[in-house]
């Protein structure tokens, strides 16, 4: 069946020793038998984390579509492929807002992600005034047909998405459970429909915004969440490795 996956994005945060430690810290934790870990550090601590990694796999936040050249302050994902780095995170609401990366940038991205052989966390979601308005299932849609779609089923076979609803990052205010299955519900449908049954049920979707300890397991219990990607709560070892533990995961599945 599909991966269970728990992903740390740590953001721009935390020293390059606090890095190294909460990497280690991360590698020692008890992980379920069934779970991948990666985690997303700053760029500048990949490399490092990977190095200290074993069990764990580590990503990018951020990469450029273009290989090589006068791309001043960017790594590629051949770069990355070639530094041996997993995983880069892609269409992340915070990229997407704050550094203008629209629909086709996104395409591009994840085609290079694919063509390197980089595990590809595809990230959609919508603002609170779509959730309001009553459209998110098709605003969500939409995000895939414009920048996923496109992907032979071959490809598709690569990608794990992430639902991440805007309102919920970094808020407090986590989806429901009933809102998280009902869109995760229907991004599985959307992805039958254009790749198949067999595609849609071996495709890891994953919750993102607010996930912590108090509401991991209701969540991850949901048929079709198949794990997190954690953004506050993957800073700290101990919130972290609650997420990660086989029992959060078998207790209500
Ligand atoms: O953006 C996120 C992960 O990519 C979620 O962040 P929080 O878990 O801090 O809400």
């Amino acid at each position: 069946m599909r991966s269970k996956i728990v992903a740390g994005n740590w953001k721009m945060n935390l020293s390059e020793k606090e890095a190294k430690e909460l990497c280690k810290e991360v590698n020692n934790m008890n992980i379920g038998s069934e779970i991948e870990v990666y985690i997303f550090p700053p760029m500048l601590y990949v490399s490092d984390c990977k190095a200290l990694s074993s069990k764990v796999k580590v990503g990018a936040q951020n990469a450029y579509p273009k290989d090589s050249g006068a791309y001043t302050g960017e790594v590629s994902m051949w770069q990355l492929k070639e530094a041996g780095i997993d995983a880069v995170l892609i269409g992340h609401s915070e990229r997407r807002e704050y550094f203008g990366e629209d629909h086709s940038f996104l395409k591009q991205k994840l085609d290079s992600a694919i063509a390197h052989g980089i595990t590809p966390f595809f990230c959609c979601g919508e603002p609170l005034e779509i959730r309001q308005n009553g459209t998110f299932l098709s605003y969500v849609k939409n995000q895939l047909e414009e920048s996923v779609f496109h992907l032979s089923a071959t490809e598709f076979e690569k990608v794990v998405l992430a639902y991440e609803p805007i309102w919920a990052i970094g808020t407090g205010q986590t989806a429901t459970a009933e809102q998280a299955e009902e869109m995760h519900a229907a991004i599985r449908s959307w992805v039958e429909e254009k790749y198949g049954k067999e595609l849609a049920g071996k495709t890891s979707v994953l919750y993102g915004g607010s996930c912590n300890p108090g509401n991991a397991q209701a969540l991850f219990a949901c048929e079709n969440v198949d794990g997190g990607l954690i953004g506050g709560a993957s800073l700290k070892a101990a919130d972290f490795s609650v997420l990660v533990a086989e029992r959060t995961w078998t207790i209500l599945n």
